[in-house]
């Protein structure tokens, strides 16, 4: 190296940070988001309010949610909000869970670096805890059948149990145990669950109670003409892509009228076009039509005297659930429509719900779709309605799929701390002090539970950790009354998946940012760099 030169390999304004305080900043910023979240934690737990740049609100307990409206800015913060993804869609519910496992892994990771010891060794520590611990959870787990309905439910309540919509847990329990038993497929003895079977619709206005199951697809649409019929059976349902209206001329046309009686007849042709596509979809035996497009006011009127309930401007996915579930075809040139293409329901009615009219197709050829209508007083009552249920349904749907549940209220995270403790001394060597590390980490669980009851933490797992040492395995925390309770008895369970994929994704996250010891960012405005290499490589394949 040629003394006194200094040789530049990064681009100006280039901000490098590398060993421990590169580790230091990571950890810190992980450690505040997982402490954003902590406080939403359990039935005890407080709700976030999120306001966004535009002033619009979001009331929320939901882990995810509750990050994914922050917009962090922070690399090592937003590993933190991919863990609350990642819970959320392999799982969809424990997403605070996950992020608070993180959290305390890398706290503790981050009291071991101060005393010396090797991210690389933390992290081999942490990977062999994290299988031990998957496996523990294994090995507490009782099995559960798909017809053991009580604990199925008791499963969603648990899930229930931290939102605001706990007032009525009873009733959306039963409701998610409806519609995942419904459109739940046996595969070689096992149990899968599409959730693209399960429509679930907001409407503003009643109360939670009012949220029910439908055994169909709801389209949020009136019937367009008051003459049509409000209800119709043995339903032949006309799917359409194309406008049962005259298509006019995009630009400004004049049309010059000499003799009176050509507008009549101009009139008229019109009219005949509008007869001639109902009479069409009436001759193959249609009986409903659900419209993407528009419906003239006078197809609407031929439609009516044809005893046919129409529909009109339906959204897309909504036709495609449509067509799912009658079995229906969507057509899109009305001249070509065929008996063939129609789909079947038993019933197709309109439905007043709040203020609103709805229509529901119940009774479709394929049972295996269902809709939830979401009941709430304000908006955002019905949005954090929604979530809730999203998260019960996946919890069903998870105990269904796996099996096996495990035991909440702190009490698993409780029974893994335990045994990894002595699985930490028989391992012994570098990675022991890592493996009782990941154990205190865990029990951030309990910790948090008690915190948000406004119990004494540290009293609260010193008796947990009493308990599970005689052996009480399922013993956790009556966040109501404070006692040390079992908390199989006391229906508080989960399925095995929420534990298993919050403490392995937390892991992966933790061991991640500790493996970081070099942070380059470049300057945002610097990165302009980027569209002209995309424009020159854009005109290269242009020739
Ligand atoms: N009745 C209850 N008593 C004690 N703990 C409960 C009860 N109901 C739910 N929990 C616990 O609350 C935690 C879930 O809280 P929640 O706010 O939903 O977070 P997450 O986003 O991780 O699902 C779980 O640990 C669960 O076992
Ligand atoms: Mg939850």
């Amino acid at each position: 190296m040629i003394a006194g030169q200094p040789i530049f390999i990064l681009k100006e304004g280039t901000k490098r940070e590398s060993g421990k305080d590169a580790m230091k900043e990571n950890i810190e910023a992980a450690i505040a988001i997982s402490n954003s979240v902590r406080s939403s934690l359990g039935p005890r737990g407080m709700d976030k309010m999120l306001v966004d740049s535009l002033g619009d609100i979001v009331i929320t307990n939901d882990g995810v949610t509750i990050l994914k409206e922050m917009d962090v800015e922070h690399p090592a913060a937003k590993m933190m909000v991919e863990v609350s993804k990642t819970q959320d869609s392999f799982v969809g519910d424990g997403t605070t869970t996950a992020v608070i496992i993180a959290g305390g892994l890398l706290q503790q990771a981050q009291g071991l670096i101060n005393q010396n010891v090797h991210p690389t060794v933390i992290s081999e520590g942490y990977r062999m805890a994290s299988e031990e611990a998957k496996r523990v959870i294994d090995e507490i787990s009782t099995k559960i059948g798909a017809d053991e309905k009580a604990l199925l439910l008791k499963m969603a309540q648990t899930s229930l149990n931290s939102k605001s919509a706990s007032v009525a847990k009873d009733k959306l329990a039963e409701i998610s145990y409806e519609a995942v038993k419904s459109v739940a497929e046996l595969r070689d003895g096992k149990y899968y669950v599409d959730f693209d079977n399960i429509q679930v619709v907001k409407k503003q206005g009643g109360a939670i109670d009012d949220t029910q199951l439908i055994n169909g697809i709801i389209v949020d649409k009136e019937k367009v003409h008051p003459g049509m019929p409000d209800v119709v059976k043995d339903a032949k349902i006309a799917l359409l892509d194309a406008p049962l209206e005259i298509k006019k001329p995009e630009f400004d046309t004049n049309l010059r009228i000499e003799d009176p009686s050509m507008i009549q007849k101009f009139l008229a042709q019109e009219e005949n076009m509008l007869r001639e596509m109902v009479d069409k979809i009436k001759s193959v035996g249609a009986n409903v039509v659900i419209t993407q497009k528009g419906i003239d006011d006078m197809a609407q009127h031929y439609l009516s005297r044809a005893g046919i309930y129409a529909v009109r401007r339906v959204k897309k996915s909504d036709m495609d659930k449509l067509a799912k579930a009658t079995g229906a075809s969507i057509v899109s040139t009305i001249d070509e429509i065929s008996s063939s293409d129609l789909g079947t329901a038993e019933r197709v009615e309109q439905v007043k719900v709040g203020e609103d009219y709805m229509t529901f197709v119940t009774g479709c050829k394929n049972p295996k779709a269902v809709s939830i209508l979401v009941r709430g007083e304000t908006e955002h009552v019905v949005d954090e309605m929604e979530r809730s249920i999203t998260d019960s349904l996946h919890v069903v749907a998870s105990a269904l799929e796996d099996g096996a549940y495990a035991a909440g209220g702190g009490a698993t995270a409780a029974e893994i701390a335990f045994r990894l403790r002595s699985y930490a001394q028989k391992i012994g060597g570098r990675q022991q002090l890592a493996i009782e590390k990941f154990a205190d980490a865990i029990e951030e669980i309990p910790r948090a539970l008690a915190e948000n009851a406004g119990l004494d933490p540290i009293d609260i797992l010193l008796k947990l950790r009493a308990e599970h040492a005689k052996g009480n395995k399922t013993y956790g925390i009556n966040v109501f009354t404070g006692e040390i309770e079992d908390m199989v008895k006391n229906g508080v369970i989960e399925p095995i998946r929420v534990g298993k994929q919050a403490i392995e994704s937390a892991t992966e996250a933790a061991i991640m940012i500790l493996r970081i010891d070099d942070v380059i960012a470049t300057k945002s405005s610097s990165s302009s760099s980027n569209p002209p290499k995309s424009g020159s490589s854009s005109e290269s394949s242009e020739d």
